[in-house]
Parts: structure tokens; sequence; C-alpha cells
């Protein structure tokens, strides 16, 4: 999970995503993808830029209260409630999407189904980690959020093949060869020391 979410506040900061102010939303959702974006907000603070984070429904685990707190220490504001569109995208400059990834499935339950609404309705760009929240694994979602950039973690998922943002970086540079031999992935090379790859 470090490596993922230092891959995604890597991925973000090549990109040069954000023009003028450096401010960046992180919606956070409640399992690992959330953790994801935790770690990645902690980095992209590193890097110079002013994260915010909306975390709705934390779970009651050690590593998420840790992270929590972590980024708490790091003055990165939580905010309480969710902020309408049109504050949105006059507050921030950049929205990252780490809310659900590859455990998704069935009908988006509340409160994450108005996030999603309100996160569809925004003008600044969005950045996915590993999926598009509310997308099927495989199938993708053409109703769904359509964000500007995906940073997928550890290989592309099969939905990836319906993403049509302007970015797409490959992260999670941590899978042992053995792994890659035994599910056969034919994973791209990072170059040096790189821990993301572009993809697009
Ligand atoms: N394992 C790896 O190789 C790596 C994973 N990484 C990151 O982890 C996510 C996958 O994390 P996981 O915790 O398995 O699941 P998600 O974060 O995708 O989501 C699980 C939570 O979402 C809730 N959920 C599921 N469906 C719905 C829905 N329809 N409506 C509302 N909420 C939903 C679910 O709630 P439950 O009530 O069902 O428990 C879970 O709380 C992966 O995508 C990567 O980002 C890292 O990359 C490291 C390598
Ligand atoms: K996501």
């Amino acid at each position: 999970m470090e490596l993922a979410g230092l891959s995604c506040a890597t991925a973000i900061a090549k990109s040069s995503f954000t023009s003028g102010l450096p401010t960046v939303l992180v919606i956070c959702g409640p399992g690992n993808n959330g953790g994801d974006g935790l770690v990645c907000a902690r980095h992209l603070k590193l890097f110079g830029y002013e994260p915010a984070i909306f975390y709705p429904k934390r779970p009651n685990k050690t590593l998420f209260e840790n992270l929590t707190t972590q980024c708490q220490k790091m003055d990165i504001p939580f905010l309480s409630e969710f902020p309408q569109a049109e504050v949105i995208d006059g507050a921030y400059n950049l929205a990252i999407d780490a809310i659900f990834g590859f455990s998704f499935k069935g009908a988006v339950r509340e409160p994450f189904g108005s996030i999603l609404n309100t996160l569809k309705r925004i003008t600044i760009p969005i950045a996915s980690v590993d999926i598009p929240s509310g997308w099927d694994v495989e199938k993708g979602n053409p109703e769904g959020l359509q964000p500007d950039m995906l940073i997928s973690l550890t290989a592309p998922k099969q939905s990836a093949v319906h993403f049509s943002g302007r970015y797409h970086y490959l992260g999670g540079r941590f899978v042992p060869l053995a792994l890659q031999k035994k599910y056969n992935l034919s994973l791209p090379d990072y170059p040096g020391t790189e821990c993301v790859h572009r993809l697009l």
C-alpha cells in the first residue's frame, strides 16, 4: 500500500496535471483503494501539494487508523462533509478518486452514490487510483466516472481498455518475477529506478 500510494503521487506529480495552486481533494473509500489514497495524499504533501481528504467510512482496523493519524500529523485536513460540485471546482485543481478498486461490486451504496454523482458533475480533472470507482473490473461502466487520469496498480485491469482520459500510468513496482510468471503477467519494464511507467 505504501508503494502503491507513492506510485500514485509520483504519477500525478510527473503528469504536470495541476495548474496554478496545487490544491488536491482526495476522496478515500472504505477498503484498500482508500488506503492507497491516504498514502498518496501524504506523498503529495511531501511533494509540495496541498491535499485535503474526505474519508466518510473508516474501517476499524489499525492499519487505516495509523494511516489517518499520519495524515493528521502532517496537517492534512479531513473534510467533515462532501462539498457541492461548484465548491470543489472553486477550491481544488484536481480530485483523486480512491473510493473503490477491484473489490467493488453490485449497486453502489450510500454515501458513495451521492459522492460519485457529485464527482460526475465537477469540471476539474479527476485521477482514479487503480480503477475508476463504480466500474466493473472487467466491463467498465459507460455511465460511470470518466477520469482524465488512471493509475493502474500492479497491472492494468481488463476495464482499462475503456479508459478514454489523457494519462494512463502503471504503478506498484513490487511484483516478484516468480509471481509475474505464475500469473502470466506481461508487465512493461520500469525505466531505471522509477516506480511508475507511463502507458498513455
Ligand atoms: N491486493 C493487491 O494486490 C493490491 C491492492 N491494492 C489496492 O487495493 C484495492 C483493492 O482493495 P480492497 O480492499 O480489496 O477493495 P476496494 O478498496 O476495491 O473496496 C472494498 C470496499 O468497498 C466496499 N464496497 C464494495 N462494493 C460496494 C458497493 N457496491 N457500494 C458501496 N461500497 C462497496 C466494500 O464494502 P463491504 O461492505 O462490501 O465490505 C469494501 O469496504 C486495489 O484496487 C488497489 O487500489 C494496492 O494496489 C496494492 C496491491
Ligand atoms: K478508484
